[in-house]
């Protein structure tokens, strides 16, 4: 975040169209200096087309006008490693918001809606553009904590856990407090997040709750739980939420570039033993974490304080 306020913008288009070594130079060096002071950067010129990203907002207002009975038509299917589907999130939970999940579109877990007709479509053509791009920034990241070329790919070569969600959050009543989505941090690798022009997403920085203002076309980027733990809290995964507007939906999207179920999560020897810092975190399973997130979003404990956070895993000094 700049003195105004504002989240660090990266231009991405050398990373695109190859050459401009000067201007990957650049992007690099700001990406890096923002995953280590703040967790989250924009990007634009991200290869995402932008007449896609408009048409699955648009889209997805209009599913969510849809009378809940239509909605629940795409019910989760069991057995995924979190549920696909259409989920509701309201009483007596404190956040308000309902969203659909999906899966990359050759996974059998995932559910459409039939209407509007064409979403299913847009969300299938939407996907793979995200998974493109998480590997471009994963490579990135990789470079700019100074890792063996291809570590982190290598690494992280399974893409099956990687998911999209289209969101939408209730309007605020004058008389509530508005959350959307509680502070939280994201457990996978990278996130990417797109937002309609009413915004309310918000990043804890410094004490305080920085508003990312909506820009169209922008993607918000921010880092989650595993990369700050391969890199033993030099990249940050920075606590953010979403605040309700008063008396209008608000609609988003997020894609989880994620981390298989079975890998092992711990930091790296690179930020450890070889320049002689202990480790922070003990190591784990990275679908325990995940499972113990998950009965934290759908059963909260009654004390926030009892909340699983990437704080579970630390090793105290
Ligand atoms: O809707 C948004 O802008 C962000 C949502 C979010 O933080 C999440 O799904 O983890
Ligand atoms: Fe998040």
């Amino acid at each position: 975040m700049d003195k105004d306020g504002i989240i660090p913008t990266v231009d991405l288009p050398c990373f695109f169209r190859g050459g401009d070594e000067n201007g990957k130079k650049k992007a690099k060096e700001l990406i890096g200096t923002a995953c280590s002071k703040y967790g989250f950067f924009q990007v634009v010129n991200h290869g995402v087309p932008l007449e896609l990203m408009a048409r699955a907002l648009e889209l997805s207002k209009a599913f969510f006008e849809y009378p809940v009975e239509e909605k629940l038509k795409c019910s989760p299917t069991p057995g995924a490693p979190v549920p696909t589907g259409y989920l509701c999130k309201s009483e007596p939970l404190a956040d308000k918001n309902e969203h659909l999940l999906m899966f990359s579109p050759e996974s059998s877990f995932n559910v459409y809606p039939n209407n509007p007709p064409e979403y299913k479509q847009v969300l299938e053509e939407i996907f793979p553009h995200f998974t493109k791009l998480g590997l471009v920034l994963e490579g990135i990241v990789n470079e700019c904590l100074g890792l063996p070329p291809n570590f982190l790919k290598e690494y992280n070569h399974d893409r099956s856990w990687d998911f999209l969600m289209a969101l939408r959050y209730f309007p605020a009543a004058e008389t509530e407090a508005g959350i959307g989505k509680s502070a939280h941090e994201d457990g996978n690798c990278i996130t990417f997040v797109f937002q309609d022009e009413v915004g309310g997403l918000e990043v804890h920085h410094d004490g305080q709750w920085i508003p990312v203002a909506p820009k169209p076309g922008v993607l918000i980027v921010n880092i989650g739980d595993v990369i700050q733990v391969l890199s033993n809290d030099r990249f940050k995964s920075a606590t953010h939420r979403v605040v309700r507007p008063e008396g209008r939906s608000r609609h988003s999207y997020t894609f989880f570039y994620n981390l298989e179920g079975e890998k092992w999560v711990e930091p790296l020897p690179q930020f450890t033993k070889e320049i002689g810092k202990t480790p922070k975190y003990r190591g784990f399973v990275f679908k325990e974490y995940l499972e113990l997130r998950v009965r934290n979003r759908f059963c909260p404990p009654s004390r926030p304080e009892d909340l699983i956070h990437i704080t579970h895993y630390t090793i105290p000094s």
